[in-house]
């Protein structure tokens, strides 16, 4: 019963993991197709919208993301203010909540007592899909004292925008086509936690806002998105190939989880960690120097991983070879879980409007075991 392992709690057509053969469909394309001939642009319409979008649907949607770039001023002005010590994901929480109605109320509207319009969440919601890469690098550039990320830079891309709000720089080809493979695999998966999350506050009918606040929170634990800065941290203490072996031996002897590794559906190798394993390979040895040695320590720690893990049908997961390759990027590891955030909101926007479409409320029960009908004693009785 603990963790709601197997259980289903909602019809989707959105996307589909198959747990034992290790493969994930999007809306019916299978995700290594996309990864390789789609932009995030198209994949995001397509999750959200339900259909690959035709040239024109998919212009009018690039001008909407980047028209939303544009935010309020006083949430940059908020932005300036907040504590160096909160999480990327808490300060991009704080942001959402302060964008509330530049983008519509983002509220599901009742029809009739079952019927549901949840255009308002998609309207708003696809506005914050297009605000999230400048609201992350307005905090990334703030952290590091840089100039804030323009709204308005020319770039031909979600995925190379997105790279230029973090770093302050225009990226390389390869940088960019790397980068938005990584998007589109990070763009959906199902019912993950954090989905889970925005589908339940959603369910009351709030906005589309406090639901994607509550995906960030949960987003952020490091059983879920919060891996993936775990997976370079570990990387960077292990610091050399040589060095793998024994720090695996140790974590697993002393009853630890290796950052990176197993999955609640995957029981075979998580695709997206395969197809990220080959970009991390090519990026890392375009970069070389430390790039290349996180890559080749990453390999030997998969090694000497799977040795042990693999008969209990543990292997590597998405954050894994993300990890390596957002390392290769050259972005920060404190950064990584907000790049997953920026990917993930299209599958939270595109998972709240089909399920208030055809909303219920999400109240289960939890078996209560403890006891009934204690005597209240007063406070000067009590021990
Ligand atoms: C994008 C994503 O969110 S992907 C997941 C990112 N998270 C991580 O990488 C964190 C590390 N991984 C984990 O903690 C887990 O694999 C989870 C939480 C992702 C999924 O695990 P669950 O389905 O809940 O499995 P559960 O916690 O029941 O573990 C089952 C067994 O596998 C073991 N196990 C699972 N993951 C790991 C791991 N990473 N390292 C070592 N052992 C592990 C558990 O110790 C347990 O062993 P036991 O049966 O001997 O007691
Ligand atoms: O599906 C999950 O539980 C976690 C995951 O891989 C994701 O969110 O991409």
């Amino acid at each position: 019963m603990r963790g709601l392992d197997g259980v289903y709690v909602a019809e989707t057509r959105i996307s589909y993991v198959d747990g034992e053969k290790g493969r994930l469909w999007y809306r019916g394309y299978a995700v290594d197709e996309l990864a390789r001939k789609a932009t995030f642009e198209e994949v995001a319409y397509l999750l959200i919208h339900g259909k690959l979008p035709n040239r024109e649907e998919l212009e009018e949607f690039r001008s909407r993301l980047i028209a939303a770039r544009r935010i309020p001023e006083h949430v940059i002005e908020v932005a300036e203010k907040l504590p160096q010590n909160l999480h990327v994901l808490d300060k991009m929480r704080v942001l959402v909540t302060l964008l509330y109605g530049w983008y519509g109320d983002g509220k599901p509207r009742m029809l009739t007592s079952k019927q549901v319009d949840a255009k308002p969440v998609i309207e708003a919601g696809t506005g914050l899909v297009g605000a999230a890469p400048r609201l992350l690098g307005i905090i990334a550039a703030l952290e590091e004292g840089r100039e804030l990320p323009s709204e308005k830079f020319e770039l031909d891309s979600h995925a190379a925008y997105t790279l230029y709000a973090l770093t302050g720089r225009e990226p390389s080809l390869p940088e960019r086509d790397a980068f938005n493979t990584l998007l589109i695999l990070y763009a959906d998966h199902e019912l993950p936690a954090s989905t889970f999350a925005a589908m339940v506050a959603a369910s009351t009918l709030t906005d589309i806002y406090s639901a994607i606040d509550a995906a960030l929170a949960t987003l952020k634990g490091p059983l879920h998105g919060g891996a993936l800065e775990e997976v370079a941290k570990m990387l960077l203490e292990i610091g050399d190939p040589e060095n793998a072996e024994k720090y695996v031996e140790n974590v697993l002897s002393s009853g630890k989880r290796l950052m990176g590794f197993g999955h609640r559906v995957y029981k075979t190798y998580d695709p997206r960690s395969l197809i990220l394993k080959k970009v991390a390979s090519i990026i890392a040895n375009a970069v070389g120097g430390e790039a290349r040695r996180l890559y080749e320590t990453a390999v030997a720690v998969e090694n000497a991983a799977l040795k042990r893990l693999a008969r209990k049908n543990i292997y590597p997961n998405v954050d894994f070879w993300a990890s390596v390759l957002l390392y290769a990027l050259g972005i920060k590891p404190r950064y990584y879980t907000g790049v997953f955030a920026v990917a993930r909101i299209v599958g939270w926007v595109a998972h709240v409007a089909e399920y208030v479409a055809r909303n219920r409320l999400i109240r289960p029960r939890a078996l209560y075991t403890g006891p009934l009908n204690l005597p209240y004693l007063p406070l000067e009785a009590r021990q």
